[in-house]
């Protein structure tokens, strides 16, 4: 048994005092908190009490709206004191379970030593003078983070403060319980990191507040740089960084922000349910979060059905390289690039003198105003106007000459015709405006019915107006495919590969590849909101997005602060990547951070995947020891379910809880189901899974991407399965392991197993 802390009795005592105090604030909270809601009770059964209501004249109408706004704002201005009471409570509640997991002390130059305790919060006395607990994003805790003992120093509003650490200490306390003490010099925790890291995966992740790296606080605490860019090995705490991140943001500018001024772009929505505990666990609430696929998705509307990146890249996977094929592979791989981009651009510029595909305004069948009409009005305007003004000019000119038209039709034969259908509570509702107004005769009765019946068509056609409808975008976008202009980057297959699409056009549909330079190109075509709410953007798996798709997003979110992780040897499909945005240049705004530790895999598993990691980066291992993976071949198919079968076993018996059988593509996926389904329990994953639980799981490779499991089964390590091409996909299969890697081949494993130094795994012929 390791020997007891010294100091010990004196911090468990701490603790002890800790959650004294802390008990005394919830009692205080909980009298303001019934007391707040006992009044919230009344003010709702008093409400109409104190307000007037007099409606007899326009006057006393205004009034009354008065005092029912003021009455209302005193109800909502409670509510939101008890909102916050109760998220008050909700920190001291977790505070009182585990207050703090470091201290150091600190003195400051020219001041006394003082004794700085760190925890997911704040707390202070009771005379509110003195911080308790420091809350680990407050400056003074970066020390923590950023030095071993000796000088330090931190930056605070007023400036850099310095001064020298005596002592740095580590508590794992739980339920109010010192559990374990350790001091530390260097780093922060390697004992805490092995126990973090030595337990079993989990299906939501955790924060890691209590062992945040130096490298990974620089990313968490990142101020200046408009672009943060971080590269980082697989397992080094990317996902891990950029929560922290949010958090961290979101207390640092806790008066500025709310939780819609941040957004998080996640891989897909199973890694979103995995990631989602994680904000609220630090007391933050989550941030807005989308995937690009649904953010896309979202703008593209009813014009198409849209194909998710999964189905492309499931049919990147799977495709049988046929000429059709390989033409569409080529035009993945050129709409994807910033090439593309300018040629679109090229081809919005032709649009500024003509064209543009408008679409006729239509009344009861007949057309009210023609496309021809329309494309006169607008190509009339000074070219020099910017197409989405040109747009709000015609949509300005439409919207005047349907109300007049509408006036025109008021008193036409096929409203008489209408009336008659109507029922009587239009009747009755016209008869009542009637009167309002003063009229008395069935003659205004039936003006007011005409009016109201004109009114309704039209209002349903000047909404249309209003969102664009006379533009033909789709007919206007599939010319882009049918322009063939003189430039040299312009690739030789470009004719067939813009037949192929056109005809997905045609049919309303619009393949992945194609999504981002449509809805890039309707905005520019029309007009697209340029997001301000959005201060800060999280870009996980940054290594997925294309130039041209960061590229919209850089135009959409012109002023916001964006952050972009991601590990260049995980990109799913390499030739999307060539441009990636991780691979941007340093500049003023531009920072780069690099992360080279990997702590999700044991010592073991990185010193046999670093032998085929795609890229130049060194990994470090986290020095956590464990098996080495185990390579098992089978001679015969009928040989691999046995073998899958026996080894699921085996994982469950040494207590893992959480083992993925990770496949090349879904199809395999299915197919290793079909054979183990009914035999072992186990899951089946795809896109359409959102949320992840314990036990066997079958999922491919691009949707594990970002998650972690106990261990990692790859059913068919074999070489016809993984080809030369697919380097980054093996590696980012096997690295989602924590503890245990198994790889099952035949006769001839695939070219990255080759390349392992033999001592690195173990190899067991069946
Ligand atoms: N400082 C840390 N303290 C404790 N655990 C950590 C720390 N950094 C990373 N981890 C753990 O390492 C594992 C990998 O972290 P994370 O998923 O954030 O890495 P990643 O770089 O996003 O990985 P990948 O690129 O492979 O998806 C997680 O279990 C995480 O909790």
């Amino acid at each position: 048994m390791p020997e007891m802390h010294k100091d010990l009795p004196q911090e468990q005592q701490r603790v002890d005092h800790i959650r004294e105090e802390i008990n005394q604030k919830e009692n205080k909270l909980f009298e303001k908190t019934a007391q707040l809601k006992e009044n919230v009770i009344e003010l709702r059964k008093t409400f109409w009490d104190d307000v007037t209501v007099n409606l007899d004249e326009p006057d006393d109408v205004i009034e009354t709206e008065a005092s029912i706004k003021q009455q209302a704002e005193l109800l909502a201005q409670k509510e939101t004191v008890h909102g916050s009471l109760a998220k008050e409570l909700k920190t001291l509640n977790k505070l009182k379970d585990n207050p703090y997991f470091g201290r150091i002390d600190f003195k400051e130059d020219g001041e006394e030593k003082e004794k700085i305790y760190i925890g997911i919060a704040s707390l202070m006395d009771k005379e509110e003078e003195d911080f308790l607990i420091y809350d680990w994003r407050a400056p003074i805790s970066s020390l923590y983070y950023d030095y071993a003992l000796g000088e330090a120093s931190y930056q605070t509003l007023a400036g850099e403060i310095s001064g020298e650490i005596s002592l740095k200490r580590q508590f794992i306390i739980r339920q109010g319980k010192m559990k374990a003490m350790f001091d530390t010099g260097l780093t922060i925790g390697d004992q805490l990191l092995q126990e973090a890291l030595g337990n079993n995966a989990s299906t939501t992740m955790r924060n890691i507040v209590a062992t945040i790296q130096k490298e990974q606080n620089k990313i968490i605490r990142n101020e200046k740089s408009k672009l943060l860019l971080v590269q980082g090995v697989a397992g080094s705490g990317k996902t891990s960084a950029a929560l922290q991140r949010i958090a961290y943001l979101m207390y640092r500018y806790r008066k500025q922000l709310n939780p819609e001024n941040v957004m998080l772009f996640s891989p897909n929505p199973l890694f979103t349910s995995y990631i989602n505990n994680v904000l609220p666990e630090l007391g933050e609430e989550n941030v807005r979060q989308t995937t690009f696929y649904h953010f896309v998705q979202k703008k593209v509307g009813d014009d198409f059905s849209v194909e998710s990146p999964f189905d492309q890249m499931e049919y990147m996977l799977t495709n049988k390289h046929t000429m059709t094929d390989q033409i569409r592979m080529q035009g993945i791989e050129y709409k994807s690039s910033l090439a593309f981009k300018q040629m679109v651009d090229a081809y919005l510029a032709t649009l500024h003198d003509k064209g543009i595909c408008f679409r006729p305004v239509l009344f009861r069948g007949e057309v009210l105003i023609s496309k021809e009409a329309i494309a006169d009005y607008f190509y009339t305007m000074e070219s020099s106007i910017s197409l989405p003004n040109r747009m709000e000019l015609v949509a300005d000119w439409l919207l005047k000459e349907l109300t007049s038209i509408q006036q025109e039709e008021v008193s036409k034969d096929w409203v008489g015709e209408k009336i008659e259908l109507l029922d009587k509570e239009a009747y009755a509702k016209a008869y009542y405006k009637a009167r309002q107004q003063g009229a008395d005769s069935v003659m205004d009765e039936e003006a007011i019915l005409r009016k109201a019946v004109v009114h309704k068509m039209f209002a349903s056609m000047k909404a249309e107006v209003k969102d664009f409808a006379f533009v033909d975008v789709a007919k206007t976008f599939e010319q882009l495919f049918k322009y063939h202009p003189e430039l040299a980057e312009l690739p030789n297959s470009w004719k067939d590969m813009a037949a192929q699409t056109v005809e997905h056009i045609q049919s309303s549909h619009l393949q992945w590849e194609d999504v981002t330079p449509y809805v890039y190109f309707k905005g520019q075509l029309l007009g697209d909101m340029k997001d301000r709410s959005v201060r800060y953007l999280v870009i996980d798996e940054a290594q997925d997005f294309s130039a041209f798709q960061f590229a919209y997003v850089s135009e959409l979110f012109p002023h916001t602060r964006m952050t972009l992780l991601g590990d260049i040897n995980q990109t799913i499909y390499a030739p999307i990547s060539k441009q990636n945005p991780l691979l941007l240049k340093d500049g003023e705004e531009v920072e780069r951070i690099t992360l080279m530790k990997s702590y999700r895999p044991t010592k073991q598993l990185v010193q046999f995947t670093k032998h085929f990691v795609p890229g130049e980066h060194k990994i470090e291992p986290f020095e956590r020891e464990g098996n080495k993976p185990k390579l098992i071949y089978v001679n015969k198919e009928t040989q691999r379910k046995e073998v899958l079968k026996h080894q699921i076993k085996d994982l469950m018996n040494e207590g893992y809880e959480t083992i993925a059988l990770v496949t090349k593509s879904l199809q395999e996926s299915k197919h290793i189901y079909d054979a183990l389904t009914g035999e072992v329990p186990c899951t089946l994953l795809d896109e359409e899974t959102y949320t992840l639980s314990k036990g066997v799981l079958i999922i491919p490779v691009y949707l594990a991407k970002g998650i972690e499991f106990d261990a990692v089964i790859i059913p068919d390590a074999t070489n016809s399965n993984y080809t030369k091409e697919d380097q980054t996909l093996f590696y980012t299969a096997c690295t989602r392991a924590m503890h245990e890697l198994v790889m099952v081949a035949n006769e001839e494993p695939n070219v990255f197993i080759q390349e392992a130094s033999v001592g690195t795994y173990k190899a067991d012929k069946k």
